[in-house]
């Protein structure tokens, strides 16, 4: 198999043909381990799909997307869609199987009589929603090269060698390996002869295919033209490949303002991509960030005001950056702005609902879906003799709001802190109190989610 090189096929001519784009988006992203469907992580504050919109949305010659979806992301992708003003996307509903949902799109094209319908494009590309970063230079050949030959998709150089094993798994032949090359994303094609290929496939097709350019060539005798693409094309398929799209999306977010302020070019992501470097100083960078941040979210009390500041100070001691914000500055985004653990200290169970709205602002926020969020609660104890009512409350509330946080990826603890008039031994009080708050967020062990420790 032969692929052409990038030189062969021209990037910068004008497209005067119409092209439309879908965008299968209707899986569940298993393979991340994670609950929320990789399409829907965010990341600065904006799904991942909503990248990938953008990708396409920027591009002139670009008529029409239509993005296909689960039916239970169906109301997530509309409030998506309006909340980033995606102005050219159609989302219609997709499949058990990632063909299924394809052949979905398509139909789209198909709703002539219906309102909104969008027009059938002479060339449609297909692009999963889990490749966001796909730029305008290679869409151009890809349509161009479909429009020529019927069909055109996107290839990579083998990383591994392909291997074939017998069904007791011995090894029964290996391929060699520089004949072969990986498919990638986009794929385009004359609209027709996708279209029809869809028309005629088989069950078989629709429930274990992978490809389909294979597709075009078994239904419509059209061999595919191969252009090599760039390795950021890669799709986001494990939780790792989550954190490089992160770091990419944050650096490219950086090289934007540098380039917009030096009126260099326009760039959207930086020219040479490491993904291997970047996932390992990604995940240096988190461990360092999850371990070593902290903000104490104190209320407006002058005793939980002052543990607040003597936690800043033992912790500080440590190697912590701790700062110290007032529950009062909840709904001001400051909570979000850096990715740290979180101390929430306070004197009575009415805590327990500004708790559970921290818990519910991490989950409308997605910030804890890549990395599990430390909440700890520390419960000053100021009575002589405290209710034991008023523990049995707390302990309760931590119970329950720890079950629930548990299932967005938050690890609540809760601790219990007598308060002592003697200064020598508050001050002792507070080292011990760091010292299990360090070892909660060092660990994260989720076994001791929902205790109350006792100082
Ligand atoms: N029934 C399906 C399955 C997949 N896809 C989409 O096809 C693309 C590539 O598929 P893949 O990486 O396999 O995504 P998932 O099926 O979500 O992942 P997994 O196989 O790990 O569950 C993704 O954008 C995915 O949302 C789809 O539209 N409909
Ligand atoms: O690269 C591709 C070629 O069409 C597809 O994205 C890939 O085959 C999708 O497969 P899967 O859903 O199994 O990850």
């Amino acid at each position: 198999m032969e692929a052409d090189s990038n030189e062969q096929i021209s990037g910068s001519c004008s497209i005067d043909f119409t092209v439309a784009v879908v965008l299968p988006a209707g899986g569940s992203g298993e393979r991340t381990g994670l609950s929320t469907p990789k399409q829907f992580c965010t990341f600065l504050n904006r799904p991942l799909i909503s990248y990938t919109i953008q990708a396409f949305e920027r591009v002139g010659w670009i008529e029409h997307i239509v993005v296909v979806v689960a039916k239970d992301n169906l109301d997530l992708m509309v409030t998506i869609v309006q909340q980033f003003g995606h102005n050219k996307v159609k989302v219609v509903l997709g499949g058990s199987t990632r063909h299924r949902s394809i052949f979905n799109g398509l139909k789209a094209f198909e709703a002539t009589g219906e309102e909104c319908a969008p027009t059938k494009p002479k060339v449609v590309i297909i692009h999963d929603a889990v490749r966001p970063f796909v730029e305008e230079d290679f869409l151009v050949k890809i349509a161009v090269a479909a429009k020529e030959q019927g069909a055109a998709g996107a290839v990579r150089p083998l990383v591994s060698t392909v291997i074939a094993t017998t069904s007791e798994g011995y090894l029964d032949h290996s391929l060699e390996r520089s004949k072969y090359r990986a498919s990638e994303m986009p794929q385009g094609f004359l609209y027709d002869i996708i279209y029809q290929a869809y028309l005629q496939c088989s069950e078989a097709d629709f429930e274990f295919g992978t490809e389909c350019l294979h597709l075009a060539l078994q239904y419509c005798g059209t061999n595919a033209r191969l252009i090599e693409g760039p390795p950021t094309l890669w799709k986001v398929t494990y939780k790792r490949d989550l954190f490089a799209a992160e770091s990419i999306i944050k650096e490219s977010g950086t090289t934007k303002k540098m380039t917009d302020k030096n009126k260099q070019c326009s760039g959207t992501m930086p020219a040479f991509v490491d993904l291997d470097n970047i996932v390992f100083s990604h995940l240096v960078e988190t461990e360092e960030t999850l371990s070593q941040t902290a903000c104490v979210v104190t209320g407006v009390c002058e005793e939980s005001v002052q543990l607040a500041h003597a936690l800043q100070k033992t912790l500080g001691a440590q190697d912590m950056q701790v700062d110290v914000v007032s529950t009062l500055l909840r709904s001001s985004g400051t909570f979000n702005s850096k990715n740290w653990n979180f101390i929430h200290v306070a004197m009575n169970s009415s805590c327990l609902a500004d708790l559970g709205e921290l818990v519910k602002t991490f989950e409308e926020t997605g910030y804890a879906v890549l990395n599990p969020v430390v909440l700890i609660l520390v419960h000053l104890d100021v009575s002589e003799q405290s209710p034991t009512g008023e523990r049995a409350a707390v302990l309760g509330g931590v119970r329950d709001l720890a079950t629930e946080a548990k299932q967005r990826n938050i690890l609540l603890y809760g601790i219990l802190l007598n308060h002592v008039k003697d200064a020598e031994q508050r001050e002792e009080a507070v080292q011990k109190l760091s010292q299990i708050i360090m070892a909660l967020i060092k660990e994260r062990n989720p076994a001791l989610t929902g205790q109350l420790l006792w100082v």
